[in-house]
């Protein structure tokens, strides 16, 4: 089932004078439950076409249709409460909060969504979803005592702890080694197929690709 639709997508830059056109019209549509990776040459549009899907910058016209909503014609509040709540990011470091343990990462990250829930049901939802990423023994730990590949263990189970629908994923393994890189990328896949999220990610990382449903490919500003 579609679920993102992405329509002659248009982004221009200006620096002073000078205008430069990073996004050409570029169309995409996602699946639920399925894993779309981006790859193409470093400037090809890559980054630029992820952050404007998730909202995190606005599209210099074309049009981009999530669950029924045309995300460019939202204001920024309700494009905010959308990211909040329906959209889940891992980026290439895990940017956890330093003097925060693992499980209060994920409670924070249930306040910011403003997901309502019982204290009781919390805790059972962050229990489940360490077990999930195989870091319940780590609940009390703190960022600066967890590896690389832990620490984006609990990135990834920050992202989804308020259940999203899509999950923005910007060179996820690229701080990693190949196994930590390749068991980063078989938790996304699992996790994306057993909680039915539509996954899109960035990855210059050819050997990540058989984890993916579909690839597709970039340069100079148009998928090709
Ligand atoms: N805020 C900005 N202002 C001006 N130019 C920008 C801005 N953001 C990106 N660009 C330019 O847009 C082009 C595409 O950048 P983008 O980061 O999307 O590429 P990419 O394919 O993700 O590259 P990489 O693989 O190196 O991360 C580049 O030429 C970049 O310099």
């Amino acid at each position: 089932m579609d679920i993102f639709t992405i329509g002659e997508l248009r982004k221009t830059f200006s620096n002073g004078e000078v205008k430069e056109e990073v996004l050409k019209g570029v169309n995409l549509t996602l699946k639920k439950g399925e894993i779309t990776a981006l790859v193409g040459s470093s400037g090809s549009g890559k980054s630029t076409l992820l952050t404007i899907a998730a909202g995190l910058q606005p599209a210099s016209d074309g049009k981009i249709l999530f669950d029924g909503h045309n995300l460019t014609s939202m204001t920024s509040e309700e494009m905010r409460s959308i990211r909040a709540k329906k959209f889940g990011f891992v980026f290439q470091f895990a940017h956890l909060v330093p003097f925060l343990t693992v499980e209060e990462q994920l409670d924070l990250m249930l306040d910011v969504s403003e997901v309502k829930m019982p204290k009781e049901n919390r805790q059972q939802e962050i229990h489940y979803l360490l077990e999930r990423v195989g870091l319940s023994h780590r609940k009390q730990a703190y960022p600066a005592s967890l590896s690389g590949g832990e620490k984006q263990r609990v990135a990834i189970a920050r992202a989804i702890i308020h259940k999203p629908q899509v999950l923005f994923a910007d060179e996820p393994t690229a701080s990693l080694d190949s196994k930590r890189s390749k068991e980063i990328m078989s938790l996304l896949r699992d996790l994306t197929k057993t909680l039915n999220i539509t996954t899109l990610m960035v990855t210059h990382d050819e050997e990540m690709l058989s984890y993916v449903d579909h690839v597709v490919k970039m340069s100079d500003g148009l998928v090709v």
